[in-house]
């Protein structure tokens, strides 16, 4: 199989360990310079894809290509890619500069070509002042905060983000929603796990909702609300209809 000019493409994509299908023959093709809401409920297999595609774990079969890269080629996939994975690699002794010092060092990119992108992004993320401060003093949302730097500031074509807002106060979140509308505006895709809806409904420009490691519906998200039964509902309302019985949702 060949890649396409999708930024990212799966072909019957599954991972099974043991008895358990993780991912269970997904097919997907996300355009170049969208925002890609990846929904499902826990267990659905999101994460499990993410890795798969950024490279971390190999599918038990089936393809997939990021950015015309194959994911089991981690060698040529790193320059691709960036990820902000659920809990993010960052070394506690070191400051929040050298940690992003690393990160380009780790791809073989000299820190003066990415320094002015690291240095806005944290500047927008109100995480400048801090970056001579050990990671270790830093409180959850300034880790959040490097590691999206890190994601994002050697200019990937794709970026993988799972729960990004996660531990961030509203004005860094509101930051950072905007500073991913930009990435789509200058062409980098971005693939967005969250089960954060409203965010999804804001800046999503395609939403896809896995269920038991299988792609059951895909759309903008308005036309996923509008699927739902009475055709008036929210993204929530289609997520719950999608992913189960929503009489019996918790509420
Ligand atoms: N290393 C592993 N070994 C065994 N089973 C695994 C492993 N990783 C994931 N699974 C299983 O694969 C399925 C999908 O898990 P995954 O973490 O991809 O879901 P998710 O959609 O990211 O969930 P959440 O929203 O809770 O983060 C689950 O049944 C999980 O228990």
């Amino acid at each position: 199989m060949t890649a396409d000019a999708s930024a990212i493409t799966a072909r019957g994509l599954t991972k099974r360990y043991g008895a358990t299908i993780a991912v269970d023959g997904l097919d997907l093709d996300v355009p170049e310079g969208v925002v890609y809401g990846f929904l499902g409920p826990n267990g659905a297999g999101k994460t499990t894809t993410m890795r798969i595609l950024t490279g971390l774990i190999e599918p038990t079969s089936g393809d997939g290509f990021v950015d015309g890269v194959h994911c089991t080629d981690r060698a040529s996939l790193v320059e691709h890619i960036g990820l902000l994975p659920e809990e993010p690699p960052l070394y506690r002794e070191l400051t929040g500069r050298e940690q992003l010092h690393f990160a380009a060092d780790l791809r073989d990119i000299p820190w003066n070509a990415v320094e002015e992108r690291a240095l806005d992004v944290a500047e927008s993320l109100g995480l400048r002042a801090d970056l001579d401060r050990r990671i270790d003093s830093y409180s959850k949302g300034m880790k959040q905060k490097t590691a999206f730097i890190q994601a994002v500031a050697h200019d990937p074509a794709v970026v993988f983000l799972d729960e990004p807002t996660a531990g961030l106060d509203p004005r860094a979140a509101k930051a950072l929603r905007e500073l991913i509308v930009d990435l789509a505006a200058s062409e980098t895709t971005v693939f967005l796990s969250t089960h954060i809806l409203p965010v999804v409904e804001e800046i999503a420009d395609r939403v896809g909702v896995l269920y038991d490691g299988r792609l059951v519906s895909e759309g903008s998200p308005d036309g996923l609300a509008a699927g739902s039964a009475d055709g008036d509902g929210d993204l929530e309302d289609a997520f719950l209809e999608l992913t189960g019985d929503p009489a019996s949702a918790w509420q």
